[in-house]
């Protein structure tokens, strides 16, 4: 492996040697690959200062459209460094999280055309195994090109990953699993340097994952179907994101079988080449909508929605008296109880786990219900020891909640009573959405400060939720005129 900053790279699909630089980054080659639209340069949350402005107390009602998957898109993104030649990708969303992808691939040489929910990559340009670290830090999934650059070129120097601050993440079950498929592995300066040991490719292994880790499945899945031979992976995680990943590789060429149980087999192939794909609805978008309905005593429908992604949500909340129904393929239509009736809806535990148990990504949403249910609830976090930074505030809307580690008692208020608006910081992407959610449910008015977070998965969501009928309005200013 080159552990100094530079190597000699010959990029397999173009046979060409290029020096590699393994420093940040190759220019784009065509002025018409950017899209001004969609590529809105990050804002730097220090010169602007966003907040969301709700006024509580609307009726939701209408119909809402759900975007593609984030947390898919970013995987099968990923995905595309194993093809040669170009891959069309539809139904993606428009979230920071996508941006900052495209910006790891354009760091890498990748091409990348966006426009309208459409991306065009072509990864014939390659010209480097070390993405940008500023842009790698900045979300979880930066990590998952490990995976396809050590496939398909035999090495990957990486930073480590940022994502949402719930937990420690560490990369252990990667390293191990990198190591399974023949690869040396180095951990230097916040950086993993990997290259496949025999100096020409990965070799298939067996490799049990100590959690069914869902980047870590993603990120080996990937390495394993350009590995050389038959690969096993079990206790593997069994994500509908998972299952659109193999079912994405599988279109590429790969042999993947076994998505959606425990177990992976895959058949490594020598060469993947890109198809055109489309990514599933985003679950938690649409888990997010439900709850929406729930809190605000509203009914609406929204598609396109794959139900059985969430099932033990569509359990829990009619368990709790909400009507979920599924006229229409691919629509589920909410009818909740109104909360200031004397039929508040019903409390409720939570323990989030693996798939298909409740999904992490919603408990935070999840808690905001609870705090206006009639009842003592119990929430127990077993996926991120840290995710309860939306406890204190939604207590600075009046909610009672008690935490003792991963557990949060919640007394419900129920019959008629109300949170009451304040300020409120998002200190990650869910608890920004619960904190929406809970100032819809709020008497007065709810401000919404770390937008920046709420923006990297959500498309749009204030806007959704104003067409539905949510008093909502994003507000931003210099910091000059803050201060
Ligand atoms: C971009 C993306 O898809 N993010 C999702 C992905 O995150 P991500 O893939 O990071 O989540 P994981 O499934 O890996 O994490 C689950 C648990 O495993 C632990 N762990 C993970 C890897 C490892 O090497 N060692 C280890 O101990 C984590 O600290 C955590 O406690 O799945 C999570 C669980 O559904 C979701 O909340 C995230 O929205
Ligand atoms: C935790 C999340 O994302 P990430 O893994 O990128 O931090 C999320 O989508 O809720």
């Amino acid at each position: 492996m080159s552990s100094s900053s530079s190597s000699n790279f010959t990029n397999p699909s173009t046979q060409q040697q290029t020096h590699l630089s393994l420093t940040f980054p190759k220019k784009p080659t065509s002025p018409s690959l950017h899209k001004p639209s969609f590529f809105t340069p990050i804002t730097s949350s220090n010169s602007i200062h966003t907040k969301l402005v709700v006024s509580g107390g609307c009726k939701l009602s209408g119909h809402v459209n759900i975007s593609g998957s984030k947390n898919s898109a970013l995987a099968i993104l990923a995905g595309t460094l194993c093809c040669s030649g170009t891959t069309k990708l539809c139904n993606i969303p428009n979230v920071s999280d996508i941006r900052t992808m495209t910006l790891v691939l354009r760091s890498l040489g990748v091409e990348v055309e966006v426009f309208n929910g459409e991306m065009i990559v072509n990864t014939d340009g390659i010209c480097s195994v070390e993405p940008c670290d500023d842009a790698v830090g900045r979300f979880r999934a930066g990590f998952f090109v490990a995976g396809p650059l050590l496939a398909r070129f035999g090495e990957a120097v990486i930073a480590m990953p940022g994502g949402c601050d719930i937990g420690a993440r560490p990369i252990d079950i990667y390293v191990q699993g990198f190591r399974a498929l023949g690869a040396n592995v180095e951990l230097r300066e916040r950086k993993l340097y990997t290259h496949a040991a025999n100096g020409k490719g990965l070799v298939a292994g067996r490799f049990r994952l100590d959690f069914p880790s869902v980047g870590a499945t993603e990120t080996l899945m990937m390495a394993a179907s350009m590995a050389d031979g038959v690969t096993v992976l079990s206790n593997v995680a069994q994500e509908p994101e998972v299952v659109d990943l193999a079912r994405f590789l599988n279109d590429c060429g790969a042999s993947v079988d076994g998505a959606g149980s425990n177990t992976l087999v895959i058949n490594g192939r020598k060469k993947l080449h890109g198809p055109e794909f489309s990514v599933i609805p985003d679950r938690i978008e649409a888990g997010t909508f439900l709850i929406a309905a729930a809190i605000t005593g509203s009914s609406f429908s929204m598609s396109p929605v794959i139900p059985s992604h969430l099932t033990s949500v569509i359990e829990k909340l009619s368990n709790a008296g909400c009507h979920i129904i599924q006229n229409e393929p691919n629509t589920l239509e909410i009818a909740a109880v109104p909360l200031e009736t004397m039929q508040s809806l019903q409390s409720f535990n939570i323990k989030t786990g693996p798939f298909p148990q409740f999904p992490t990504d919603l408990q935070p949403q999840t808690m905001g219900l609870l705090t206006m249910c009639k009842g003592q609830s119990i929430v127990e976090e077993l996926v991120f020891e840290g995710r309860m930074s939306h406890v204190r505030e939604l207590q600075k809307l009046g909610a009672c909640i008690r935490v003792c580690g991963s557990t949060a008692v919640i007394n419900g208020k129920g019959q008629g009573s109300s949170l009451r608006g304040a300020r409120v910081v998002a200190n990650d992407l869910r608890s920004g959405a619960a904190l929406v959610l809970a100032g819809l449910a709020s008497e007065g008015i709810t401000e919404i400060e770390g937008v920046t977070h709420i923006d990297r998965g959500y498309e749009n969501l204030e806007t959704k939720l104003f067409c539905l009928g949510a008093d909502i309005v994003r507000k931003s200013s210099s910091l000059a005129t803050q201060l």
